[in-house]
């Protein structure tokens, strides 16, 4: 007998988790952009573990960020979080959701070069503004006019996010529809090879 089912065309996230192959993928962009939900819910969808770095920071130093930050410093902040992605970064395949700074880091950028593809989650002030100052815990909007802070840091650290083999925009739209986006992003980098905008 023939078998008369049509064939199935392959979802969008098996077709991005073949495109992925062995690689990690690390979410990069500014605090608010999404990075650890949409980076969640992207590894749900890839099949693969997730492991947002501040979340493992804060497991391994049993510190909050924030009690961190104050009793050491960013800078020692700053050498965990580098100690953290390169060990991440040795095993996978899996999907690292990195706090705001870590891409910044020129050490810790290279560590991701070598060991993933990078994807910027790249939002306006407002969507971020809008995000942040909903809750409290990020040392660094502790300031006397934190949405300035935020603008000064989306002029600082912008260009270097730019460096990322994908960028995505987060915006006001269902997290469903960004992570959609973040699949074709990964299915056309992988398969064409150049940076994906
Ligand atoms: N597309 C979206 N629509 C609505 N809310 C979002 C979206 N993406 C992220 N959020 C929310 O914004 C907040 C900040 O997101 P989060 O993932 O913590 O950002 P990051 O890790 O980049 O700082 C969270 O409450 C999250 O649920
Ligand atoms: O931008 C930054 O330097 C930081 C971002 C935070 O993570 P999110 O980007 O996930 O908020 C966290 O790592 C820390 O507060 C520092
Ligand atoms: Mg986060």
């Amino acid at each position: 007998m023939t078998d008369l089912t049509p064939p199935v065309a392959p979802s969008l996230s098996a077709r991005a988790r073949a495109a992925l192959g062995r690689r990690n993928l690390v979410f990069v962009g500014l605090m608010g952009a999404g990075k650890s939900a949409i980076g969640r819910m992207t590894a749900s969808q890839l099949g693969l573990p997730f492991v947002d770095t501040d979340a493992e920071i804060e497991r391994v130093s049993r510190m909050t960020i924030s009690e961190l930050f104050a009793a050491y410093g960013e800078g020692e902040f700053r050498e965990l979080e580098t100690r953290v992605i390169k060990r991440l970064l040795r095993t996978g395949p899996r999907v690292i959701s990195t706090g705001g700074g870590a891409f910044i880091n020129e050490k810790t950028r290279k560590q991701i070069e070598r060991g993933g593809i990078s994807l910027w989650l790249k939002a306006d002030l407002d969507v971020l503004w809008e995000r942040v100052n909903k809750r409290d815990h990020r040392p660094l909007l502790k300031t006397e006019n934190p949405k300035q802070t935020l603008e000064n840091l989306m002029s600082q650290r912008y260009p270097v996010y730019a460096l990322a083999d994908m960028t995505v925009q987060s915006r006001d739209e269902r997290k469903e529809i960004i992570v959609d986006e973040v699949l074709a992003a990964i299915v056309e980098y992988c398969t064409k090879g150049h940076k994906y905008e």
